[in-house]
């Protein structure tokens, strides 16, 4: 974009050999951004693109078939405007999505909604085999992000944060009309995100974000990489370490499309800051939490209403 800067994000391999140089440049990208691309990561281009057309098959749908499909148990189809990431703002954002909740639990799969398979052939194995494909990337990338804060590599799986974590795979559809932020400011609440565009830029990053004036950068797109952020939760379970960065997606009046991976810890895990994160010099900022309080506080916020929270109070 005009006059923006170009933020250069470092690359991860998540299949390189030498893991703890990963772990290492893991850190450093988190510390310092919150933000970095992951590569060699499982999810071939070819299947992209072909999730990319599914989605966009279901977004062109007639607006009569997608709402038959609305939001429910936090699973389904989000019109235009319908959310707000900043909650300061008076309009939602320009965007339109849809919610596949977790494969790995009997529960979930129950309350996932599907568009029929005569309406849409071939879309719900897509979605599921895209699913599964992030969701393996993201626990291998989950024992690494646990190496590099001196963890066993297997402390997010015995948590059960990644052998069970709570994922959720959110399609996204941007129109691109110029004026207003297809999504506004905000930080991601869970542990970690992993995004994947079909290329159209519009992402930025505030690596700052109690500094004014903001400054925003653009996160240019690598071909085949995944982009990977930090969230706030796991800000938090890092005493700050790690950051949960301000991002936000700008119009460029080009149509947008992107799928956006969500691994959050389950809802009844307790977030306590790392003892590896602590020091008499540094202790604690955050008291523990449940992880199913703390997201029902910043849902509440978002959709303005108790009836969207991600788990029933
Ligand atoms: O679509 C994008 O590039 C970003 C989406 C995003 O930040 C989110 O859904 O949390
Ligand atoms: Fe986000």
């Amino acid at each position: 974009m005009a006059g923006t800067a170009t933020v250069n994000l470092p690359i991860i391999n998540l299949s390189s050999p030498d893991r703890l140089s990963s772990a290492n440049s893991i850190r450093q990208a988190c510390v310092e951004y919150g933000f970095f691309y992951l590569v060699n990561h499982g999810v071939d281009k070819d299947f992209m693109k072909q999730a990319f057309e599914q989605s966009a098959k279901f977004f062109s749908l007639p607006i009569e078939d997608k709402i038959k499909l609305n939001r429910k148990e936090y699973r389904g189809y989000t019109p235009l405007y319908a959310e707000k990431l900043d909650p300061s703002l008076s309009k939602g954002d320009p965007k339109e999505s849809y919610y596949i909740g977790s494969l790995e639990d009997t529960t979930s799969v129950r309350l996932n909604q599907w568009p029929s398979d005569k309406l849409l052939p071939n879309w719900k194995p897509t979605m599921e085999s895209l699913f599964w494909k992030t969701l393996s990337a993201g626990k291998e990338l989950l024992s690494l992000i646990a190496l590099s804060l001196n963890l066993d590599e297997d402390y997010f799986q015995k948590i059960s944060a990644s052998n069970k974590p709570d994922a959720f795979l959110r399609l996204l559809r941007y129109p691109g009309e110029l004026g207003c932020c297809g999504a506004s400011a905000h930080s991601d609440y869970g542990m970690i995100t992993l995004l994947i565009t079909n290329g159209v830029p519009g992402l930025q990053i505030c690596k700052e974000k109690l500094k004014q004036p903001q400054v925003w950068e653009d996160v240019s797109h690598v071909e085949g990489a995944i982009i990977v952020n930090i969230g706030d939760i796991m800000e938090r379970w890092t005493n700050c370490v790690y950051q949960s960065t301000l991002h936000r997606v700008m119009p460029t009046g080009k149509e947008r499309y992107s799928v956006a991976f969500y691994m959050d810890p389950p809802s009844d895990c307790i977030v306590k800051c790392f003892e590896s994160c602590c020091s008499e010099s540094s202790p604690p900022r955050f008291p523990p939490i449940r992880s199913a309080d703390y997201f029902n506080e910043r849902f509440k916020l978002i959709y303005g209403s108790e009836k969207d929270l991600k788990w029933s109070l």
